[in-house]
C-alpha cells in the first residue's frame, strides 16, 4: 500500500518518517521547494527540526500528481488548507483511498468538523473513509523517536485498524476508537486551552493555576464535545485529557508559545503583528465562541480567550473575571 503524506511541514515529516521506519512506501508532497530539496538531499527538514538526521530513505516531492499511485493520502496541512488540498486531489484520483486527517480545529467558515470537510469535499468513488490520527503527539519528540501514544479514529473501524497496523511501531502506539465527534472536538479545543495555559505563565502564574485551567478546561470540553454527540469516555483518553495535557504544559506547542507572548506583553497586538506558525487555537477560539454561543453552552475559559484575541481585552483582567464569576458547584 502506497502512503501519499501532503504537507512537508512539521507533522507530515515525522508522520512520513515512521511510515519510512516501518518499511511501508511512502512519499511526501510539499508545496515549498527547499523543503522538499531539504529532505531529497540532506535527509533534513531543518526549517522544523534543526540538527535532526531524518531516515535517509525518506522522500519527498513536489508533483502533486504523486496522489494518483497512492493508496492511503495522510493530510498534514493546516484546517485552512484542508478543503482545497480535498478538492485538488480528488480531481486527481483514480481509486479509492482511506485519507488520513491529522488537523485539528474546524473548517474557518463553515465550522464544520475537518472529517466533514473531507467527505463532503472529496467524491464518494475516491473516498473508502476517513481517519483522524490524532491525540498527545509533539512532531519535534516522534521525530527523535521518543515514545508516543495516538488515537486512529474513524466511523469505519476496519480503516482504523489498517491506519493502527501501519503506524505502528516501539516508538509509536496507536490505539482506535469510533468517537469521531468527540475525538476531533476535543483535540481542537484543546488548543485554545494551550494558549490559555500560555497566556496564564506569560502573567506569571504557576503550577496551582495550570492544574486549575487543565481540569475546568478539560470539563469545558466535555461539556461542548457531549453536547454534539461526542462520548463522555472519549475526554478521559488522548484526544481528551492525553492531548489536552500535552499541549498546556509543553515548550514544543505553538499554540501556548501564543499565548506565553500574549500574557507576558498582557496584550495581544505584537502576537498577531509577527506570528508566522500555525497556531490553530486562535481560529478555533473564535468558532467556540460563535458556536458555544448560538447553542447557549458554558464556555468561560474559551470565552476569555476570544475577548483577549479578538475583542482587545486585557489578559490580567482576564484572569481575575475567571477567578471572581460567580461561585459554582463542580461541573
Ligand atoms: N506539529 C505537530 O506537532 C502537530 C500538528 N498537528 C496538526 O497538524 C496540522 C498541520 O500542522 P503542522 O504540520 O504542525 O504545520 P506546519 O506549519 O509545520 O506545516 C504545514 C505545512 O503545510 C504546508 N501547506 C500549507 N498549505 C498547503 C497547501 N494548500 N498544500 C500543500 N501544503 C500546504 C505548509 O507550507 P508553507 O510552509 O509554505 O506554509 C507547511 O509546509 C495542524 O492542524 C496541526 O494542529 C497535530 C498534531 C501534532
Ligand atoms: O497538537 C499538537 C500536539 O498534540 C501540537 O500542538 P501545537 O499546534 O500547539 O504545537
Amino acid at each position: 500500500m502506497k502512503t501519499v503524506i501532503i504537507g512537508s511541514g512539521s507533522w507530515g515529516t515525522a508522520l512520513a518518517q515512521v511510515l519510512q521506519d516501518n518499511h511501508h512506501d511512502v512519499i511526501i508532497y510539499g508545496i515549498e521547494e527547499s523543503q522538499v530539496r531539504d529532505i531529497n538531499e540532506n535527509h533534513q527538514n531543518s526549517v522544523f527540526f534543526e540538527g535532526v538526521q531524518l531516515n535517509p530513505e525518506l522522500k519527498a516531492t513536489t508533483d502533486i500528481e504523486v496522489v494518483k499511485e497512492a493508496d492511503i493520502v495522510l493530510l498534514a496541512v493546516p484546517t485552512f488548507a484542508i478543503e482545497s488540498i480535498c478538492q485538488k486531489i480528488d480531481f486527481l484520483l483514480t481509486k479509492k483511498v482511506i485519507v488520513i486527517n491529522v488537523a485539528k480545529g474546524f473548517h474557518p467558515e463553515t465550522n464544520e468538523r475537518m472529517s466533514e470537510v473531507i467527505r463532503r469535499s472529496i467524491s464518494s468513488k475516491h473516498l473508502s473513509s476517513v481517519v483522524s490520527l490524532i491525540g498527545p503527539s509533539h512532531a519535534e519528540e516522534v521525530v527523535i523517536r521518543l515514545l508516543t501514544s495516538i488515537d486512529s479514529v474513524s466511523q469505519n473501524l476496519e480503516d482504523a485498524k489498517t491506519v493502527q497496523e501501519l503506524f505502528s511501531n516501539h516508538y509509536l502506539r496507536i490505539y482506535t476508537g469510533n468517537d469521531e465527534i468527540g475525538s476531533e472536538l476535543g483535540v481542537a479545543i484543546k488548543n485554545v486551552m494551550a494558549i490559555a495555559s500560555g497566556i496564564i505563565a506569560g502573567l506569571g502564574y504557576q503550577d496551582n493555576t495550570r492544574a486549575a485551567l487543565i481540569t475546568r478546561g478539560l470539563q469545558e470540553m466535555i461539556r461542548f464535545g457531549t453536547y454534539f454527540g461526542g462520548k463522555y469516555q472519549t475526554y478521559i483518553g488522548l484526544t481528551g485529557v492525553g492531548d489536552l495535557i500535552v499541549t498546556c504544559t509543553s515548550v514544543h506547542s505553538r499554540n501556548f508559545e501564543a499565548g506565553y507572548k500574549i500574557g507576558k506583553e498582557n496584550d495581544v497586538t505584537d502576537f498577531f503583528r509577527t506570528n508566522k506558525k500555525t497556531v490553530e487555537g486562535v481560529r478555533t477560539a473564535k468558532i467556540v465562541h460563535k458556536i458555544a454561543k448560538e447553542n447557549n453552552i458554558e464556555m468561560p475559559i474559551c470565552e476569555e480567550v476570544y475577548q483577549i484575541l479578538y475583542e482587545g481585552k486585557e489578559p490580567k483582567t482576564c484572569a481575575n473575571d475567571l477567578m471572581l464569576r460567580e461561585l459554582k458547584q463542580e461541573f
